[in-house]
């Protein structure tokens, strides 16, 4: 049972039935494309004009981690406008502004815009989703906790040279998926984790790669699916070998990996950064074989039959246009997030913000 009460778990809980631009970083990317549309058709006008949003959030925020990269370009022009501007105003009210509060209203702009990247940790109790969780915002390893917290951190990182902010959601479902809309339709990736010394950890596995499984195709996206084996650091008791762990991965089509929460940090960083190359190159098919800005119909999520995930790299498939059945995000908003400057924070990190973990004793 999950401790915190989240629209997912409430069965008298319904979408409403459309839902308008929730992240000002896609408002944003939008308008960029939009403006850039425009200036090569010979246009000068920029703005947002009536762009159709899609039902899903997860799907804007693919596009707009790619759109990123062209919003980047355009915020360098913009930096060098604004500075031109504050130039122009400085001499015209011959008080000069100073290149600070320039820098860092950029700065300020530059984090309210970077791309986000959605991850859901998920697995039985006791697979180590929060020691890990811990792990990768902190490089520290935790062995107390409280197993019913349910919580989404978020960290800023840099990832082949490209900021991202990797939020993390430590679910804490008691025995196996209940209420699956709360990640299913917040996650852009899912990380679905087992014990190495522990065979149930194992099998749980498969109840949440059935659901995912059903999610994937239902929503005609290949989601990245991440299959972890934990606490490779206690080898000696393992009950699952590696080649069971890789064999379930390929029946699902999903990436796997064997890591520890309590050894090397940059081997659990290195996972959570896979995740997001994949949710990036994911979000690149996607936007080649969809063109932006149309809505797509979502069907419920139907949890009964088994599929296996579609096999990884298939091109996604275009949905048809029609009047869009929109579903508003389980909000993540009832999860708390936390901020707070952590030792990692103020190290030579070139964006400092971490969000870090409420109760769990760090030692
Ligand atoms: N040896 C070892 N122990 C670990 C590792 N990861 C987690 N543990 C321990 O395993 C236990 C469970 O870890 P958690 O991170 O709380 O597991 P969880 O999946 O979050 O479990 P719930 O919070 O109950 O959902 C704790 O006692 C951890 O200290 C690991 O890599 N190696």
């Amino acid at each position: 049972m999950v401790k915190r009460k989240v629209p997912g778990g409430n069965p008298a809980w319904k979408p409403p039935e459309k839902h308008t631009v929730m992240n000002p970083m896609l408002e944003r990317a939008t308008g960029v494309v939009n403006a850039k549309t425009e200036l090569s058709e010979g246009r000068l006008s920029v703005g947002l004009g009536a762009v159709p949003f899609g039902p899903s959030s997860v799907q804007e925020n693919f596009e707009a981690m790619t759109l990123a990269l062209i919003s980047d370009l355009i915020s360098m022009s913009e930096a060098t406008e604004n500075l031109n501007r504050a130039q122009t105003m400085s001499s015209m009210f011959g008080r000069p502004r100073g290149a600070n509060a320039i820098s860092n209203a950029n700065e300020r702009n530059h984090h309210a815009h970077i791309p986000e990247c959605n991850i859901a940790l998920l697995g039985l109790r006791g697979s180590g989703k929060s020691a890990l969780t811990v792990k990768f915002l902190t490089k520290r390893f935790i062995s107390e906790y409280d197993p019913n917290l349910e919580d989404t951190y978020a960290s800023e990182e840099v990832v082949d040279h490209i900021p991202v902010m990797v939020k993390v959601m430590d679910t804490a479902d008691q025995d196996g998926p209940v209420a699956c809309e709360r990640y299913l339709y917040w996650a852009h990736a899912f990380m679905v984790i087992y014990s190495i010394d522990n065979k149930r950890s194992f099998e749980g596995c498969q109840l949440y790669l059935d659901v995912l499984s059903r999610h994937i195709k239902e929503s005609r996206h290949d989601y990245p699916v991440l299959l972890l084996g934990n606490k490779l650091d206690i080898e000696r008791y393992r009950q699952v070998s590696k080649t069971e762990g890789l064999s379930l991965a390929t029946t699902y089509g999903c990436f796997f990996h064997e890591v520890s929460a309590c050894q090397d940090f940059e081997a659990v960083q290195m996972v959570f950064h896979e995740a997001v190359r994949q949710v990036r190159r994911e979000a690149e098919q996607h936007l080649s074989v969809r063109p932006l800005f149309i809505t797509e119909e979502k069907a419920p999520i139907r949890l009964s039959a088994a599929t296996p995930l579609p096999a990884k790299h298939s091109l996604a498939t275009l949905a048809p246009l029609s009047a869009a059945n929109y579903r508003e995000i389980p909000s993540v908003a009832q999860a708390k997030l936390v901020t707070v400057k952590s030792s990692r924070a103020q190290s030579k990190r070139k964006a400092p913000t971490l969000t870090l973990l409420k109760g769990f004793k760090i030692f």
